[in-house]
């Protein structure tokens, strides 16, 4: 589907409340359906993926249900899971195909994952080679969806040093080392989002944390817990971006997750020069606090390898508000970029470079020269299918003074249906 993307001048004024955390959705199906008794969790993500995992659990006997911005899940534990009558359709969720292949590796019944194209050509390698060493049986041609599940009724516990810097190979291994024969050791290279660890002590589970090791114990007790899910850090930075690069913006968000794993794109902002504030910190399970966004002239930044996994989501962006620095921004170490749901390295390079961005594409990152206006396009603007793209391709074109056609508009739907309206309500032109 397309659509007709207006363009600027304008500024971001006012207070949005964004979506709530993608990530920490996720975790609070997954979590709850393996708890004792029952969990709530306010404002849920009804986001496109979020909805494939819910299907999933319902598919697998799990009793949900949904109002308008809460989910309540009953919990059936490990061995509550019923066999499904139907493949298990991830749709693009590389969220939710990971961690259940690391949940779902120890059933008495066989299961098959499904999901999109895009979803299809992604690499389940990483999970797929720490679970054989455990005992998992899963049949898949070259490491990818379709794939099945066998039943199985043993995993032996892992030690293992996790090769890629990722958050979905980490939660994967700590679901399946609590069904595991004895205790496992999960060591990272990089710290990654740690919302399964939190959230597996929220529900009163228990970890041993030694530097970048987890010690994960088997057999252990989750009770359900009421929570509310934070706004996504993630879909926040599109706002923050718009405002720091309109000059004249002044913008709040409130309830913003503020996990130290989840803020490098604001301390990325704030190392150029952007103006950003935090009022209202609270800790809950997660930290929260509220963000006020004031537009900045910003300078180039070095990125490299260690910085990467926490503003790994947001790197699109960081590259659209290179192109509006001044100075050259150097990102490295960023491969992963490749294989999210579009490489995202060569869509972000295509797309700016047509709206007249200087970017050097390199196998790890990329080269930005800036500050470099954006303009029309020939033709139309693309996302691929690709939600973070085409979130930050609708921000681009607020910094011109042309009208574009995105198209695949509608792949915001993955992660934060109401992104276009929302934003439409804070511009003021
Ligand atoms: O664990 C998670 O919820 C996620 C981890 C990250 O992926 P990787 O683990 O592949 O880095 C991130 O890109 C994705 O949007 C969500
Ligand atoms: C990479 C992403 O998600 P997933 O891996 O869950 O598809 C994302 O939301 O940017």
């Amino acid at each position: 589907m397309d659509k007709e993307l207006t363009s600027g001048p304008a500024v971001l004024k006012g207070t949005c409340a964004v979506p709530g955390d993608k990530s920490i959705s996720h975790r609070s199906v997954m979590l709850g359906a393996l708890a004792k008794g029952t969990t709530t969790a306010k404002h849920f993500l009804f986001s496109a993926d979020c909805l494939h995992t819910i299907a999933v659990f319902k598919a697998l006997g799990v009793p949900i249900e949904t109002t308008e911005d809460t989910v309540t899940i009953q919990g059936v534990g490990l061995k509550g899971l019923k066999p499904p009558k139907a493949d298990l359709d991830m749709g693009n969720s590389g969220t939710s195909t990971r961690l259940l292949l690391g949940l779902l590796a120890r059933q008495p019944f066989a299961m098959t994952f499904i999901g999109d194209d895009s979803l299809s050509q992604r690499p389940m390698g990483r999970v797929l080679n720490p679970l054989a060493e455990m005992g998992a049986q899963v049949t898949a041609t070259d490491d990818r969806l379709p794939l099945t599940i066998q039943a199985n009724a043993h995993l032996k516990p892992l030690d293992y040093t996790i090769p890629v810097a990722s958050a979905q190979v980490k939660s994967a291994l700590i679901f399946a080392a609590l069904q595991a024969d004895g205790p496992s050791h999960l060591t990272e290279k990089l710290a990654t989002r740690d919302h399964t660890e939190r959230m597996l002590q929220y529900f009163g589970g228990h970890l041993e944390k030694d530097g970048l090791t987890l010690t994960v114990q088997p057999n252990q007790t989750l009770t359900g817990k009421d929570l509310t899910v934070p706004g996504d850090p993630s879909s926040a930075a599109f706002f923050v971006a718009a405002a720091t690069l309109l000059a004249g913006s002044d913008l709040t968000l409130t309830h913003v997750g503020l996990n130290p794993t989840r803020t490098g794109f604001l301390e990325v902002i704030g190392q150029m020069n952007g103006n950003i504030s935090v009022a209202n910190l609270e800790t809950d399970f997660e930290p929260t606090g509220d963000l006020k966004i004031k537009s900045a002239d910003l300078t180039g930044i070095t990125l490299t390898k260690e910085s990467i996994p926490s503003v790994i989501d947001e790197l699109p962006l960081v590259v659209l508000c290179a192109t509006q620095a001044q100075g050259v921004t150097e990102i490295s170490g960023a491969e992963e970029l490749r294989v999210k749901e579009t490489d995202r390295i060569s869509t972000v390079v295509t797309e700016l470079t047509k709206m007249g961005a200087k970017i050097e594409e390199k196998p790890d990152g990329m080269i930005i020269t800036g500050p470099t206006p954006l303009h029309k396009v020939q033709g139309t603007l693309n996302s691929y299918g690709d939600h973070r793209i085409a979130m930050m391709l609708m921000v681009a074109a607020l910094l011109t003074k042309d009208d574009f056609t995105l198209q695949q508009a509608e792949a915001i739907a993955v992660s934060y249906p109401d992104f276009y309206d929302d934003l439409l309500k804070l511009l003021v032109k």
